[in-house]
């Protein structure tokens, strides 16, 4: 299916420019949001086809290329657990490192990290979460056991001067818990800032929330971590990805995790579909004069690379909307 994209319209990129004069009237929202691209991990993780590693270092070129300034490139976990990840090594050294731009992996353990340090990781992602059957499922031990697991790593990472990411799952509502409280959800958080984590990322795994829970989620953990420490990671399962992501920024977050052409999913969270399409986001944010540093048609380029090569439909509405077939 051969895939001819026209150029920006220059009326929607005039229209964007032109709304981002008027943001005042919808409320305050910080000057640059700093995007975490995880669509060569997250986005990837799920299919069911393994992608051949040529083509995953080829994406993340491609993203680095269009000005992310994160793209998280792969997973330090079990091949028998999550077997998309397995080539993470040949991926983390296989990719070109674009200067400016980070490329976090993530590391369940000791041995993931081990392996990503052995690997040149620069920075990895540790990821907990707000409910004890989901950490079960995920990572096969318990809330206080992962805690365990995550200080040997920040000690350890600390050490060798390695940067320490740290996600917490769930925050919005579990596969197998129901309702999470926004006081669990900021119990987890701190313990993961107190440890040394620079970041926290805060998921809706499953896109259950709404812009409601994510306010009350988001004040509760403010209480805890600074809201510069903090990141949201929206799930677009019910389409409320762009509208909770917008509400984390009106309360002064400006760090947001997304994923090209909107791919991913957890494979240990029933139901978990695609992240925030990172063009969709980038889209909003320029519409409302925010800086980002991407290049949008670079960008929609990756998109259309990946979902190719997946033989897949974009989950992007701008790349749908800019895309003739
Ligand atoms: C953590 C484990 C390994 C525990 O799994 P386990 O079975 O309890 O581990 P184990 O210590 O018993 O070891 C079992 C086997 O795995 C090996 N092993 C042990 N550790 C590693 C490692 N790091 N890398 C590679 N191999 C490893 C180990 O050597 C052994 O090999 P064997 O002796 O059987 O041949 C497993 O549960 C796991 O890999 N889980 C990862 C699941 C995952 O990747 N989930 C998706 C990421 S989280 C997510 O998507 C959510 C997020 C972050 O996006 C945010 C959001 O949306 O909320």
């Amino acid at each position: 299916m051969a895939t001819v994209r026209k150029a920006l319209p220059r009326r929607l990129v005039g229209l964007a420019t032109l709304r981002a004069v008027s943001t005042s009237s919808v409320g305050t929202f910080p000057k640059r949001v700093k995007i975490v691209e995880v669509g060569p991990r997250d986005g990837l993780q799920n299919e069911k086809n393994i992608v051949p590693t040529p083509v995953k270092i080829k994406l993340i070129d491609m993203l680095s290329e269009a000005g992310l300034p994160v793209v998280e490139a792969t997973s330090f976990v079990s091949p028998k657990w999550v077997p998309q990840m397995a080539d993470h090594a040949e991926v983390l050294k296989g990719i070109q490192k674009f200067p400016g731009v980070n490329y976090p992996v993530l590391t369940p353990n000791f041995k993931g990290f081990q392996a990503a340090v052995a690997a040149g990781a620069k920075e990895v992602a540790i990821f907990g979460a707000a409910s004890e059957l989901f950490t079960k499922k995920n990572i096969n031990c318990s809330i206080d056991e992962s805690l365990q697991r995550f200080d040997e790593i920040v000690k350890a990472a600390r050490a060798a001067s390695i940067s320490v990411r740290g996600y917490v799952s769930c925050v919005l509502g579990c596969p197998y818990e129901g309702k999470i409280s926004p006081a669990k959800v900021a119990e987890v958080s701190k313990k993961l800032y107190s440890m040394g984590c620079y970041e926290i990322s805060l998921g809706d795994t499953i896109g259950v929330g709404t812009p409601g829970a994510m306010k009350d989620m988001l004040s509760a953990v403010l209480h805890e971590v600074p809201v510069t420490a903090l990141a949201v990671h929206c799930h677009d399962t019910y389409g409320q990805a762009l509208a909770n992501t917008l509400t984390a920024l009106q309360m002064g977050v400006s760090v947001v995790d997304s994923s090209v052409a909107g791919l991913g999913g957890c494979p240990y969270a029933q139901g978990a579909s695609g992240n925030l399409a990172t063009e969709d986001l980038v889209y909003m944010l320029a519409g409302l004069g925010i800086h980002t540093g991407v290049n949008l048609q670079k960008l929609l380029e990756a998109g259309t690379f990946i979902c190719q090569a997946l033989n897949r439909r974009t989950n992007s509405k701008v790349a749908q909307a800019t895309c003739k077939l």
